[in-house]
């Protein structure tokens, strides 16, 4: 770390002193005093954020403190994401204001955590906290960085963890709050964890949830923003709810889940639609066969997919169990064994990760669903294009894609929306055999329920469908049985119909 660093460090820390010191010992613990005479560290006063035409917040008043711990919740497309790149001053607003800080005290500032952290995997844990613009020597022999290493580690709850030690030793909850005392040591005041926790398993989620809150009760604001509305319920002393750019909700102490639903699905439609097992074994003819296939930690696996039938694939984080369904989905080869796909058959994926591995983020909603299905709208050689941007257009009206308008860059719809597109491409070309990775992740309730009611048709008409989810409600609501992938890649069970609601129950209790 360079010298002009390790001072605006330093200074950052005699400031926050002298906050804290201004402060009632009750309040910066967090304790049983009321947080509403703390350090005011956001203001938003008639915060409006328009794209050309589109209204995404809209009159927003907020007040945060010091010391909250806010969850930020709403239905994709809710304007919680247009809030945070104004706090992380990504975007400015079109109206009103959004002040850091309270008035005449220091401005205060915010950063983001998003889901790839931002952090280095090969680098140490002392590194990453100090890492940035003006380090420029190695620092490890420096025993004052390693104090504020230690200093920054004991703010979230980790001061186990040696400052040596590589990041990529830690697991993801771990990686996570390393992010969390980067930002605060570079003098983020506001912390904001974006979706951090969807690919989290339940456990580490609480584990990371309860550690950030311990961050919040040492002075911070922290604000999470989740789908996962359990994770959030009775864990946070804030819930503010966004609907279509507005403050739907905004309570602390505690507030239902049902609640929280009701607000967040005001005008949408609550029926939940979920998959009738069929019981014993699937009657459909095979379409996709797995023969003492292996790959990866993956194998020997075999395993088949049948018409009209959902199999659930389930696996712990480290149980690779994605490859499996990548298997089905010929996504990637086997080292051993056979793969068969019945003759004739179009076998589709949707990967785990939409930012990574789903979507074109430059082109439009159009390009996005088509891509990989032109064949569908070719004859002789040439496309044909009004076929297509129809079916493509009809295709987003079913899935109830928002915006409508697919000429759309598909990275400025909501998170929700993009992976609803996104399995638009995946039916596009009517396959026979569709492999859905995670194909909840990221999405509100009222989507979640979307994707089931689509997910069920499918199969109802005929398709055989892999969900591959960590997330026990997909498989609940959709799996007619599921295979278990244990930690060694091998199959440890198959749950059938019968036994999928109990197996969901305890996993989900397990954590
Ligand atoms: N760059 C952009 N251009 C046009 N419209 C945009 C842009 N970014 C966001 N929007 C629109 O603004 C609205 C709010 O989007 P935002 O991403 O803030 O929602 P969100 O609550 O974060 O949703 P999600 O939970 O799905 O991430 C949406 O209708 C979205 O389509």
């Amino acid at each position: 770390m360079g010298p002009e660093q390790l001072m605006a460090m330093q200074q950052h820390r005699r400031d926050r002193r002298r906050r804290e010191a201004a402060m009632a010992p009750g309040d910066r613990t967090g304790g049983e005093s009321s947080v509403s005479d703390q350090r005011v560290t956001v203001q938003c006063r008639g915060l409006t954020k328009k794209y050309g035409d589109h209204t995404a917040l809209d009159k927003v008043d907020l007040t945060l403190r010091a010391g909250e711990f806010v969850a930020l919740l709403g239905p994709n497309g809710a304007g919680k994401s247009t809030l945070i790149k104004l706090l992380d001053g990504v975007i400015a607003c079109t109206a009103g204001s959004l002040r850091l800080g309270s008035e005449g005290d220091a401005a205060a500032s915010a950063g983001v955590i998003h889901q790839d952290l931002g952090l280095f995997d090969d680098m140490s844990v002392a590194e990453n906290l100090f890492l940035g613009p003006g380090m420029s020597k190695p620092f490890l022999s420096l025993s004052s960085e390693y104090r504020s290493a230690e200093e920054m580690l004991e703010f979230v709850g980790l001061s186990a963890v040696d400052p040596r030690t590589l990041l990529r030793d830690l697991s993801l909850g771990q990686r996570a709050l390393i992010a969390t005392a980067r930002l605060w040591s570079r003098g983020a005041e506001v912390i904001v964890v974006d979706e951090v926790t969807a690919s989290l398993p339940r456990a580490e989620a609480f584990w990371l949830i309860e550690h950030l809150k311990g961050a919040a009760r040492k002075g911070a604001t922290v604000v999470m923003v989740t789908h996962r509305l359990e994770e959030v319920v009775g864990h946070v002393d804030r819930y503010v709810v966004f609907v279509d750019g507005k403050v739907a909700l905004d309570e602390g102490g505690h507030v239902e889940r049902d609640a929280l639903v009701e607000v967040m699905s005001s005008g949408r439609n609550k029926a939940l639609t979920t998959h009738q097992s069929g019981g014993g074994e699937p009657r459909g003819e095979v379409v996709v066969e797995l023969t003492d296939v292996s790959v990866n930690r993956i194998g020997p696996l075999s395993l088949t997919l049948h018409e009209g039938s959902i199999t659930g694939l389930y696996g712990s984080s480290v149980s690779g169990f994605h490859d499996a369904a990548y298997l089905v989905a010929g996504v990637i080869r086997p080292r051993h064994g056979r793969v068969k796909v019945r003759p004739g058959t179009k076998v589709t994926c949707l990967p785990a990760h939409r930012d990574v591995d789903g979507t074109f983020p430059d082109q439009t909603v159009e390009f996005n669903m088509s891509m990989g299905n032109s064949n569908r709208w070719r004859r002789l050689g040439l496309i044909n294009l009004a076929k297509m941007r129809d079916e493509i257009s009809a295709a987003a009206v079913e899935l109830n894609v928002i915006p409508r308008n697919t000429d759309a860059v598909i990275t400025t719809l909501s998170g929700g929306n993009q992976q609803k597109a996104l399995l638009g491409r995946v039916v596009a070309d009517q396959p026979g055999c569709v492999v859905l990775c995670e194909p909840t992740r990221g999405v509100d309730v009222a989507t979640r329920r979307e994707i089931y009611s689509f997910v069920t048709k499918l199969a109802q008409d005929g398709c055989a469908v892999m969900v591959a989810s960590s997330d026990m409600e997909d498989l609940a609501s959709l799996a007619d049985r599921i295979v278990v992938i244990d930690d060694d890649g091998q199959v440890e069970s198959v749950i059938d119909a019968d036994g999928i609601e109990e197996f969901c129950s305890l996993r989900t209790a397990l954590g």
